[in-house]
């Protein structure tokens, strides 16, 4: 693998990706309309600023040089918002990536790896949950990722394109060395809500739900530190290099961590007080989200190296000091 295209490489797990082609030395070029994606994230490579929906953009991409693979990243991630606005979703999860497979498939370029998530499991039947878990996602984000892995595994056999769906349970951490780190705007994400709090940028953290069939009655999930979800793409690109068919594999700890647990644990870390407020449950979190990731382990050989919850929030409490982000490290390119 020498030159690798990174569809949404300016956005919080893609970046961290493209970073790590780097220190592998393999070349990257990132598409991405920066929609969500910042640009002075993509520390390594060309970025090319456009929609993955533009084919005629795509074509000049693709005939401009030989990409080995592509790594699929650019989606709309937010759960709630899926649910009031679904064209929103099934046009740039599922017609986008359309766009993209196809003319793939045209310019000869074989590999790919999609960025699924655990959101296509719903209410889980049982936990951990492994890879033959039933798949009922309960919204149409959960529903569009869903989508594109049955597109996949039809491409897979009808035009030889051979892919791995990585599916996260909850990215979460930053760069080790502060270099990257989580910046959605608007923010989500449990960890980052709950380290804002500390550093005052927020006045608290609520708590969705004290009332769930957990031991402290909030909800859990299985973090999983964006390094690792890297190394795991990056094994994911090997395994295709070395003929691995089509596939998909669950990525998390196997460890869940309650929302409370997170508060504490970021209390320990941050060595200040995190104002928490109680409020009614989200709609559609299931009460426990853990991973069986034994798959990936035997088949990729990934092992997740940070994989405590307090490396995690250490991590992401490190970028989050920096208040927004550090400058820019890429000029502005003409406009
Ligand atoms: N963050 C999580 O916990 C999590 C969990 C499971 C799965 N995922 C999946 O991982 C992927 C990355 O998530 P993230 O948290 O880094 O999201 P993100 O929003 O930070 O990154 C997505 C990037 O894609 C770009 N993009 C979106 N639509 C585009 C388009 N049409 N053309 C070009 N670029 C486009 C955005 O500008 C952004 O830079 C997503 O597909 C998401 O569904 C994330
Ligand atoms: O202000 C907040 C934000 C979140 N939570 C809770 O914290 C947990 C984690 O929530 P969040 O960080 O928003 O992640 P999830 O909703 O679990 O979803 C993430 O993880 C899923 C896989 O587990 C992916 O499918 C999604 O794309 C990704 O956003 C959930 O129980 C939430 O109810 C709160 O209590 N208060």
């Amino acid at each position: 693998m020498q030159n690798i295209l990174v569809v949404g490489g300016a956005g919080y797990i893609g970046s961290h990706m493209v970073w790590l082609l780097g220190q592998h030395g393999v070349q990257a070029v990132t598409l991405d309309n920066l929609v969500a994606g910042h640009r002075d994230a993509v520390l390594h490579g060309e970025l090319r600023v456009g929609d993955v929906a533009d084919r005629a953009l795509l074509d000049q991409i693709l005939d401009s040089q030989r990409f080995d693979a592509v790594m699929h990243f650019a989606s709309f991630i937010q759960v709630g918002e899926s649910v009031l606005d679904p064209a929103k979703y099934y046009r740039n999860n599922v017609a986008t990536t359309l766009t993209l497979l196809d003319a793939m498939r045209d310019h000869g370029v074989r590999q790919f790896v999609f960025s699924s998530t655990a959101a296509l499991f719903g209410e889980p039947a049982y936990t951990p949950i492994d890879e033959k878990h039933p798949l009922q996602p309960i919204n149409p984000y959960g529903r569009s990722k869903w989508m594109v892995e049955q597109v996949l595994a039809d491409y897979a056999r009808a035009y030889g394109l051979q892919s791995v769906c990585l599916r996260y349970f909850n990215a979460a951490g930053a760069h080790p060395q502060g270099l990257l780190g989580e910046r959605h705007e608007p923010e989500t994400h449990l960890i980052p809500l709950v380290l804002q709090a500390a550093t005052g940028r927020r006045s608290h953290v609520t708590v969705f739900g004290r009332d769930y069939d957990t031991p402290d009655g909030t909800c859990i999930r299985d973090y999983v530190h964006v390094m690792d979800l890297a190394d795991a793409h990056w094994l994911a690109l090997q395994y295709l290099a070395r003929g691995g068919t089509a596939g998909a594999f669950n990525l998390g700890n196997g460890n869940g961590y309650s929302v409370q647990e997170v508060v504490d644990t970021a209390r320990r870390v941050t060595g200040r007080d995190i104002a928490v407020r109680e409020g009614p449950r989200r709609a559609g979190d299931p009460a426990r989200l853990v991973a069986d990731a034994a798959l990936a382990r035997q088949v990729l050989g990934w092992q997740p190296r940070h994989g405590s919850l307090e490396a995690i929030v250490r991590d992401a409490w490190q970028w989050e000091c920096r208040a927004g982000g550090p400058a820019p490290r890429r000029p502005p390119e003409p406009a």
